[in-house]
Order: C-alpha cells, then structure tokens, then sequence
C-alpha cells in the first residue's frame, strides 16, 4: 500500500486514536530520546492550528533583497510577475526559525520509511516546508523521494581516484525521473484549487518526456485531464508511450520544446489550464527535497560538490533552494559548490557562463543523445544564475562522445544511467582533471532519470552504430553457433583477456 500513488486519505488522521497507535509503533522503533521528544512536540504542534504558510514573490525580490509589497497566494494562478519576471514560493521563514535545525532535522529523520499519510514521501516528509497549507487529503502522492545514494566506489576509484563519490538516483522512481518530486506538489495543489472550484479543465505541458510522463501519471491517479505537447520525433519510445498509458492527450508537434513551450504557454493564457512547468515555482517545492535528501543521507554533513544536468534550469536552482533553506533553518552551516552541466548541442547555459554572465542568448539547440535536455531557450535561466552565483557554482558541457562514454564507462561499473547522467559525470571528469575538485572531495552526481528509459542510446553505442563516434566501451554481444566447441573457443578467448 505504501507505494501505490494516492490521492485519496488513505491512511488513518494525524489526530485520530488509531493514527495515535501508528505513531506509538513507529516511535518504538527510534532509538534516542531526543526522537521521541521531537515525534511528540510534532504531534501537539501538529494539532495545534500552525502558523507556517507560504506565498509567490517576485523571484527578484529574492535575488536582489529588494523588498516589494508583490506578492501571490499559492491558491491563485499565477506564473509571472507584474514585471514579468519568474515567481519564487516564499516560506515564513521566521515561524519555522520558531523550532531550531535539531527539531526540523530530527523530524524529518523520523518520517523515513514512515507509511503515515502522507510522511512516507520523501517530499512530504518535509510538507511544512513544501506546502504548510494544504490539507493531507488533497495530496496525490506516489511515496517519491527517498532515493538510493549510491556509493559509486568502483567508478569513483579507477576513473578519477576519487574514493567519495555518490550517485543520487534520482531516476529510481515512479515514472523514472526525478520529475516526480515536483509533479507530486503541483497535481496535488491542483487537486485543491479544482476542490475550490477554481476553472482548471486540466493541466498542459510542453515536454522533452520526462515532465510529461511525471505529469500524466499524477493526473491519472487523481482523475484530472492532462495534455501533452511533444516534439515529433524528438524523445525516447519509453518517454512517448508513458503518457500515452496514462490516457492524456498527446499531441505530437513537428518543431522542437522549444516550439512546444512557446505553443503551450500560448494556449494557457487562452484556455483554462494549468501550466505545470518549472517556471510554476510549486514543482521546485517538491524538487528541493532531493537536497535535503542529500543532507540527510549523509547524517547532515554536506557535501563539498553537487552536479546537476541542466536543461529548463528549473533543477539547479531547486537544489541551491534546498541546500540553503537547510542553512538558513540550522539544520547544516553551509551549501556545497554546485556544478550545472550542458550538453554541448544545446548548451545555451555554458555559453552565457563563459561570458562572465554578460546577456543571455537562447541557442538553438541540436540533436543530443541526451534528448530531455535538448533545450535552448530554458524558462528558467534567471533561477539559474542566482543560484550557481550564490552557490560559488560552475558550468560544464559535454559533447557527444564524452556524454556516451561517460554514460558507458558507469554502466560497466554497475550502474545503469541515462545519457543526462552522462552529461554530469562527464563535467565531472573535466573538473576533476582540471584539478579544481580534489581527490578527497566529497561528491554527488544528480542521476535525474532512469536508464532503462534510454535504452536505445545504449543500444546504439554498443552495436558501434553511430557516426564519427569511436564508441571505445563499446560491449557488443558475441554471435556464436549452438555448438558446444564454437561456445568453449569464445569462452576461453574472453578468459584469457578478464
Ligand atoms: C532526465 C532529465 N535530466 C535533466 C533535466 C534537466 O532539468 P532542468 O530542466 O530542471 O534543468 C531534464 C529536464 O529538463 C530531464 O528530463
Ligand atoms: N526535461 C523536461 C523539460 C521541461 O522541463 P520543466 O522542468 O520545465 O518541466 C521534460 O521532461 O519535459
């Protein structure tokens, strides 16, 4: 039960006798007093009327400490600024300073592997700083988030003589990307302002296939409309047929998302649909958990780097968000340096990096093994300088045989990662041979989506079917005869190579 995707209460109330016994089991299992003392003052804050709440602000306001009247409840529809400019969610930050950084760390430490609705996610064991407001019932979740941090030892050891390297997979999730995490907190407010009676016939994306596949899943289970815009051609069989099964309504459109975006953003000032991208600041909500993840996993040390693909470059600035409310809250006493890696064909990112942040410049971006970064014209290119700006960060690009390769040499150390994932463990390899990160450095590479969604990237680099690529991890299967002598010949040949 604790895995399917919910959006109906369908576990016991907070409030309730029985939810009182849950609690009491659950409470068993924490070892140390102070887990006890921290479950139990969650429990009569809980029932107590809080004051944590949340509001949309211009994100220049933050960026600029510059201080404005402007500012939206979550509960309106809003995407833009009256400047125009992107909105950030702003939490009351001086009610949670209410309870100190061993209170929120201690909470949140308690709520894992919790099946207590909606605690057992790993985004909604941090609702008070998600979401305060919203009521568990409206929530539709899939229990994501608390991901494998994968020790990546082998990797870490021959390939960079790094002996801290980490694997945050991201991508182990429900619909296989790490779009989950904010797709839970956006269909789950769009959940309430449909219960509000606000007119919202659905929610409509513009996608490269992961957001798509995230967003479809999460309406199908709470029984909202969601449409789809893809670029023709342009994203994996595995992307294309998720929404497909989920019932949304696809619509295939001969351009790039960069095409897609720009029609879908047209159509919901038109239509009443919600837009779910992460230029809606709510799915960056959901998406900042992973870095408090990070944080927890590593029992509240930080990390000194986090590497991240980017693409919308609506991800980095989660990660910055995330890190540094856990700053800001106690919990740790600084943010890691952060690392937004391109691909090289569509790297509009990089370029504006490398000009010293002069103007930014949309590219247009070309074919990439890594397909869901395939963008040019990112929404969320503010977020983003704020964030590696604040975060003493960096930018990295990898072209296409550095990305399959990188992606390669993982998979032959165990892993089984898409080709984003290539995109950040190739900046890695750059930053690492540049000296800048150290040998001794504790590091994580973001993985943001599944492997097995990308398989026929994987299968044409193996079969050393692409052009002017040299493939040299290539691991192609051997054809032999079904003959016991043709079969000992190639085993014996391979032996003597191991
Ligand atoms: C698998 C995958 N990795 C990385 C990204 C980049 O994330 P963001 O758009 O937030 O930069 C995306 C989507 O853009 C994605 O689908
Ligand atoms: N990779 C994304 C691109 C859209 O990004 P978003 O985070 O703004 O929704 C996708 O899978 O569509």
């Amino acid at each position: 039960m604790a895995h399917g995707l919910h959006h109906r209460h369908q576990y016991l109330p907070f409030e309730s006798a029985d939810k009182n016994k849950a609690d009491t089991a659950s409470a068993a299992s924490l070892t140390s007093q102070n887990h006890l003392n921290v479950l139990d003052k969650a429990q009569r804050h809980h029932s107590a009327t809080h004051n944590f709440s949340a509001k949309y602000v211009p994100l220049d306001t933050i960026s600029t400490n510059f201080t404005t009247t402007e500012s939206y409840s979550l509960d309106e529809i809003v995407y833009r600024s009256r400047s125009g400019g992107l909105l950030d969610v702003q939490h009351d930050m001086e009610a949670l300073k209410q309870f100190d950084g061993q209170y929120w760390k201690s909470l949140f430490d308690s709520r894992v592997g919790n099946i207590t609705w909606p605690y057992g996610s790993g985004v909604w064991s941090k609702k008070e700083w998600v979401l305060p407001e919203i009521n568990s019932d409206d929530i539709v979740s899939a229990f994501e988030g608390n991901s494998n941090l994968f020790w990546a030892e082998r990797f870490g050891q021959q390939v960079l003589g790094m002996h801290d390297l980490w694997v945050k997979h991201c991508g182990i999730s429900h619909t296989g990307s790490f779009k989950d995490l904010g797709m839970t907190v956006l269909v789950s407010q769009v959940n309430r302002l449909r219960k509000m009676n606000r007119p919202l016939v659905g929610v409509g994306c513009a996608s490269t296939g992961d957001t798509s596949a995230s967003l479809s899943a999460y309406c199908a289970a709470a029984n909202i409309p969601s449409i789809v815009f893809l670029p023709a051609n342009k994203i994996s069989m595995a992307q294309l047929v998720q929404p497909i099964a989920n019932g949304a309504f696809v619509v295939s459109i001969d351009t790039n998302f960069d095409g897609c975006m720009k029609l879908i953003r047209e159509v919901t000032a038109e239509l009443p649909i919600y837009l779910p991208h992460s230029l809606n600041s709510l799915r960056l909500e959901g998406q900042k958990t992973a870095a408090i993840e990070i944080l927890q996993q590593f029992d509240w040390q930080v990390p000194d780097w986090v590497i991240v693909p980017g693409g919308n470059l609506g991800n980095i600035y989660a990660f910055y968000k995330g890190f540094k409310m856990c700053q800001e809250l106690g919990c740790v006493d600084r943010v890691p340096r952060l690392v937004c890696a391109q691909a090289a064909n569509a790297n509009p990112l990089y370029l504006h990096y490398k000009s010293g942040w002069s103007e930014f410049q949309p590219v247009k971006a070309t074919s990439t093994f890594a397909s869901a970064i395939q963008i040019g014209d990112p929404v969320s290119i503010d977020r983003a300088v704020f964030a590696l700006k604040n975060a003493n960060g960096i930018v990295e690009e990898a072209t296409e045989e550095e990305l399959m390769d990188a992606m390669a040499l993982a998979d032959s150390n165990g892993m089984f990662v898409c080709p984003h994932t290539g995109v950040a463990l190739s900046a890695l390899i750059k930053i690492r041979n540049s000296g800048i990160i150290g040998p001794t450095y504790r590091t994580v590479v973001v993985s943001t989506a599944h492997g097995l969604k990308f398989t026929q990237s994987k299968i044409d680099y193996h079969s050393k079917k692409i052009e002017d690529m040299t493939c040299q991890f290539a691991n192609p299967p051997v054809q032999v005869k079904p003959d016991f002598g043709a079969v000992m010949d190639v085993l014996s040949k391979c032996l003597k190579k191991a």
